[in-house]
């Protein structure tokens, strides 16, 4: 039966090159420049295992508005910031679609979560929640208290590791506090890594989000996506199966609670708009879980995320280091541990962030797609073409940044440049309808954690290495963490 499947393929195959060459002729006119794809394929093999890094190259030679076709997907990639500001701010309605991926289409039940479902009323009333139900001011501070006891937790368990001189796995620790931060806040208590097949939430949710960043042929030659010839589709019902159960006793256990008398947790207020009928759509259980999903991994992936590079970024550059610790020495004291109000005042750390997210953005390569045809820069841009805006590549563009590649918090001095996606020069977060909408939790957590760390403690490399030997490699899937954990040893600093 399946060597029968297979010896259609060539046949087929042929039969879609002569139909796409025929219908591609009548849209070539005025695309923005790019390199001759091969038949069928297209330019789909010039993404290799670092896509962000490809492109860029690409780019030097094609332009900051550069046409691909991915299998038979027209594909737009953009990476200047005056391209970026076109698409995402001048154009950002046409471009407020996400593409619909095979992978995410398992992993989302079918696209009902807000990251990846298409522009429409669907989307618009779930982020509105999710605005504020979970990510409003009023909902961030009331999660405070649970932010610092999680903290204080994690510096209990630090300094044990400094009273012993042993390395702390940074990578893990940010992570583990990471989701425990995420589960309190999302379903209102704390669940632990065997609530999850055992395997712990970072291995799942990073399995998870590396199947949705891996280029699947089935996505640009959707006529060949039942074969999965990848296996992509296999992998991620699997995943879905560690996933699924999980959910379902998380909504069970609400369910079961319902009536006492409690605070309502984001999971109770997502329930309560269970059976809502609008016109194209009904929210039902599954919705619920694609939002949970959505929230769950945004929260707990791209903050570590953050973390873990910064910290990495500070270890291999000692004097900034010691700048950011007299900063935060000079506001706080050594008597007492940063407040989230204090904060504000950290000029020095702000300036870490932002050097941080333009080297090391969590997510390289945003994803949109067109609505209707249009026109941008001149160049003809179809309808349903996707557009890749390389936010990895506009971090280095150097007719925005001098010296690209050096970490240098100090260029930020006076710039005005803020990273909210007003300046398109400096994307960390997107921009436009479809920016991030957990961005202000974000940066209270991550800076509260780094401003926590770099003060209790001097961190040191293990096994003598120097700052500079630092590994700095980065892993690509939708978003690149380090390939190899931060292991560092600390040592306490504060008098009390
Ligand atoms: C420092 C931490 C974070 C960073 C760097 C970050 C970054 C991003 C980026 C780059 C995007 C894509 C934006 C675009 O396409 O223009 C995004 C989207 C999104 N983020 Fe975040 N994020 C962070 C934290 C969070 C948190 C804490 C949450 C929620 C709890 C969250 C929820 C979302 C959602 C739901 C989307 C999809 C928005 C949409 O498609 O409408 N993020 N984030």
């Amino acid at each position: 039966m399946l060597t029968m499947a297979w010896s259609w393929i060539p046949i087929a195959l042929v039969a879609l090159v002569v139909l796409k060459t025929l219908l591609w002729k009548t849209n070539t006119k005025n695309l923005p420049p790019g390199p001759r794809g091969l038949p069928i394929f297209g330019n789909l093999f010039v993404l290799g295992k670092r896509p962000q890094r490809d492109l860029h190259r690409l780019a030097q030679t094609y332009g900051s508005i550069m046409y691909l076709r991915l299998g038979f997907v027209p594909t737009i990639v953009v990476s200047s910031p005056q391209g970026a500001e076109l698409f995402l701010k001048t154009n950002d309605l046409n471009f407020a679609s996400r593409p619909q991926l095979q992978v995410v289409k398992i992993l989302t039940y079918e696209h009902k979560n807000i990251a990846f479902a298409q522009y429409g009323s669907y989307w618009r009333t779930m982020r509105q929640i999710c605005n504020l139900e979970l990510l409003s001011n009023h909902k961030i501070n009331s999660f405070k208290p649970m932010r610092k006891e999680e903290l204080d937790l994690l510096i209990e368990y630090i300094k044990e590791a400094a009273r012993d001189r042993v390395a702390v796995d940074l990578s893990a620790k940010v992570s583990a506090l990471s989701a425990s931060m995420t589960c309190s806040m999302i379903f209102g208590k704390k669940y632990m890594d065997k609530n999850l097949d055992g395997r712990g939430f970072k291995a799942v949710v990073k399995e998870a989000i590396k199947l949705i960043g891996a280029p699947n042929f089935a996505d640009y030659i959707p006529q060949i996506a039942s074969l999965d010839l990848q296996g992509l589709t296999k992998h991620a019902k699997a995943v879905l199966k560690v996933l699924d159960p999980f959910f379902e006793t998380i909504i069970d256990e609400h369910i079961q609670l319902k009536d006492e008398n409690r605070n309502k947790d984001f999971v109770d207020v997502l329930l309560g708009f269970m059976g809502s009928q609008e016109t194209d759509y009904r929210i039902e259980r599954e919705h619920i879980k694609a939002i949970i999903l959505d929230m769950f991994f945004a929260a707990m992936i791209s903050a570590a995320n953050v973390v873990e590079w910064t910290l990495s970024e500070l270890i291999r550059h000692p004097q900034s280091m010691k700048k950011l610790q007299k900063e935060v020495e000079e506001k706080v004291g050594l008597e007492r541990m940063v407040e989230e109000s204090d904060l504000e005042s950290l000029e020095y750390l702000d300036m870490v962030f932002k050097e941080t997210l333009r080297l090391h953005p969590v997510a390289p390569l945003l994803f949109r797609e067109s609505i209707e045809d249009c026109t941008v820069n001149g160049f003809y841009i179809p309808k349903k073409s996707r557009v890749i805006i390389n936010v990895w590549a506009i971090g280095r563009d150097p007719t925005a940044w001098t010296e690209v590649e050096k970490f240098f918090p100090e260029r930020f001095i006076g710039s005005g440049i803020d990273m909210y996606g007003n300046d398109f020069q400096l994307l960390p977060f997107g921009s436009g309808r479809r920016r991030c909408p957990g961005m202000h939790l974000g940066l209270i957590v991550v800076k509260s954690l780094v401003a926590q760390l770099v003060h209790c403690f001097d961190w040191e490399l293990p096994n003598y290495m120097l700052p500079t030997e630092l590994d700095m490699t980065e892993e690509f899937s939708l978003v690149t963490p380090r390939v190899e954990p931060l292991l560092a040893i600390p040592t306490y600093r504060l008098h009390s």
